[in-house]
This record gives C-alpha cells, sequence and structure tokens, in this order.
C-alpha cells in the first residue's frame, strides 16, 4: 500500500500546472513552490516586493497546516528571485515566520518566475 497522498487547500492557490499543491511521502511532505497568487481571487500580488513575499509565505503557510503541520516543520526551503538586491527584505519577512532552529536553505536569483513573479518558496516538512 501506497504511503503517498496529495495535499489540497482552498487557503492556498490552486496549482496552475500539473502538478500538487503538496505531497506528502511518509513523514515527509514536499511542498510545492508558491508565488504571490492570492488563493481567493487567483491574482498576482503586484504591489510591492514586501507584499509578494508575505503573499508567498502565507500561501506556504496554509499548505503547511493542510499538510497537519507548520511552517517550523520545514527542513528545508529553497528561495528563488528575480534580483538579489531583495535578499535582504525577504530574510525579514522569513524571520516573521520561522523561529529557530532555522530550516536548511538556498537562494539563488533566477531568470524569471512563473506569472511575473518576483519570489517564489518551495519546501520540503519532515513531520517525524
Ligand atoms: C508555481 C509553481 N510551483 C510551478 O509552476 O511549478
Amino acid at each position: 500500500m501506497s504511503n503517498k497522498s496529495i495535499i489540497s487547500t482552498e487557503n492556498a492557490p490552486a496549482a496552475i500546472g500539473p502538478y500538487s499543491q503538496a505531497v506528502k511521502a511518509g513523514d515527509t511532505v514536499y511542498l510545492s513552490g508558491q508565488i504571490p497568487l492570492d488563493p481567493a481571487t487567483m491574482e498576482m500580488v503586484t504591489e510591492s516586493f514586501e507584499a509578494q513575499a508575505v503573499r508567498v509565505f502565507e500561501n506556504l503557510k496554509a499548505v503547511a497546516e493542510a499538510a497537519g503541520g507548520s511552517l517550523n516543520d520545514c527542513v528545508k526551503l529553497t528561495i528563488l528571485l528575480t534580483d538579489l538586491d531583495n535578499f535582504a527584505a525577504v530574510n525579514e519577512i522569513m524571520s516573521r515566520y520561522f523561529t529557530a532552529p532555522y530550516p536548511a536553505r538556498a537562494a539563488y536569483a533566477v531568470k524569471a518566475l512563473p506569472k511575473g513573479a518576483d519570489v517564489e518558496v518551495e519546501g520540503v516538512m519532515y513531520l517525524g
């Protein structure tokens, strides 16, 4: 019997492609990358980088909770930015959502992100 399940919540944006919001495999949950889509409207948040980053972490939090955990169960995050000048801002906003000990993390600048987003965050949670 498979110990894999799909996580789905209306509190985070629906997938915009052929993927799930998260997949739970045993005690590990793989959270798809979140971009700043408002789950209520499926419109992009565009007013500022800070507003985008808050939306992204709110979305990730909703998926983490739908999976039966919280953001503090994340063991690894990947942050994708279109401009590394936003590195300090994303660190500050991330620090509102996590308490030490923090997850492992990588941050990258990329050429572009879906829907013109300036930030995307994906994660891995461990619920064991
Ligand atoms: C937004 C995404 N996670 C995607 O397109 O894969």
